[in-house]
């Protein structure tokens, strides 16, 4: 049965954090009619009240499009649905929601991770958890929710396999200042989302290092190389690594305090203990780390980069030692 102009019309947002929220006004400045979903009953009626997500994306007002709710029914009728919680709770929302989702919807992955345990990507899990019907995106790209919550210019990438889809879905988000490129290379995508994050998390212990600007931009460059490896190994083309979703989001992640993952590694790297660091917030390539680095021996990838901060991360070495061993590797050719 075809969609009706108004399920069409109407995106649901699961997940009120910061980037579903993002996500959630954005949204609503390409004039769609916005479900946020939250599963605190309470957070999404002080949100509907006050117009604010205070906690998690404080001074960036709810545009009017946008409904914050806690009830599962206000699923039923949107027509794309964006999931945008944590990586690690991915399986357990679908889970959870499964039954409260138009069939005909299109899910649309906003987080950047692989899940641990089972070292899937977002895709796979998603795939696992709704059944091989659903009709699965992926969206990734150089983008600070507070930035995208206020309008300014900001373009990520949007996959779909069929890449019709994902060239509708890109039209119906992309408003005046966000911009949707898209791609039907998923793995590409959500390989440079989750990777880039653990990356990041070794620039910013660099820089909490005081080791230099100059060490920082090395880095980044053989960071983006593992990368770029990492996705050869996993079926992802290295042009989608070269452009928003990749090396765009590795760049902006690696170079900024905003980020979550560079903060974290910027405390490590002060000498700040894992638990420490995080500080009660989301810093996705702690949890993604070790499971990279699965997938990166499973297929004989090297990841210095990645292995060092997963050695670091889980507690398995110190961060000098890290550091040493990084640079008493053997010189080789740079692109071997
Ligand atoms: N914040 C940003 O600038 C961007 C974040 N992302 C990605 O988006 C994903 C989410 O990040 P943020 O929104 O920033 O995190 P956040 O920490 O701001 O919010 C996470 C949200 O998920 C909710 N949540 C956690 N577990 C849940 C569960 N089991 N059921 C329902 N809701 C649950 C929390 O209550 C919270 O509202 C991450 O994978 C992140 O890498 C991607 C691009 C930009
Ligand atoms: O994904 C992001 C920017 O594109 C947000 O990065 P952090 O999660 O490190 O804050």
């Amino acid at each position: 049965m075809a969609m009706s102009g108004e399920a069409a019309n109407q995106v649901a947002v699961i997940g009120g954090g910061a980037w579903g929220t993002a996500l959630a006004n954005a949204a609503a400045a390409a004039g769609r009619d916005v479900i946020l979903w939250l599963r605190d009953p309470e957070a999404a009626a002080t949100m509907a009240r006050t117009r604010v997500n205070q906690r998690y994306l404080p001074g960036v007002t709810l545009r009017n499009g946008v409904r914050p709710t806690a009830a599962e029914g206000d699923l039923a009728t949107a027509g794309t649905v964006l999931s945008v919680v944590p990586a690690q709770t991915l399986r357990s929302v679908l889970g959870r929601l499964e039954g409260a989702l138009r069939e005909d919807a299109p899910l649309v992955l906003c987080a950047k991770g692989i899940e641990r345990g089972s070292d899937a990507f977002m895709s796979a899990v998603a795939a696992e958890a709704l059944g091989p019907g659903r009709r699965i995106a992926v969206l990734s790209g150089p983008s600070f929710a507070s930035d995208v919550a206020r309008g300014l210019p900001t373009a990520v990438t949007l996959a779909a396999e069929d890449g019709a889809l994902a060239a509708r879905l890109a039209g119906l988000l992309s408003g005046p200042s966000f911009r949707l490129y898209h791609t039907d290379d998923v793995r590409g995508v959500e390989i440079g989302g989750a990777g880039k994050n653990v990356l990041a998390i070794a620039s910013g212990i660099v820089a909490g290092r005081a080791l230099g600007e100059s060490a920082r931009a090395a880095l980044i460059a053989r960071a983006f190389a593992e990368l770029m490896r990492f996705a050869r190994a996993y079926g992802g083309r290295p042009e989608t690594l070269m452009g928003l979703s990749g090396l765009g989001d590795l760049v902006l992640t690696a170079s900024s305090p905003q980020s979550r993952n560079f903060a974290f590694g910027e405390r490590l790297g002060r000498g700040a203990s894992p638990e420490e660091a995080a500080g009660g917030k989301l810093a996705e390539g702690a949890f993604t780390a070790a499971a990279l680095v699965g997938l990166a021996r499973a297929r004989d990838v090297e990841m210095p980069v990645a292995e060092a901060v997963a050695a670091i991360v889980t507690g398995a070495a110190g961060v000098d030692d890290v550091i040493a061993r990084l640079l008493a590797r053997p010189l080789k050719g740079e692109f071997e």
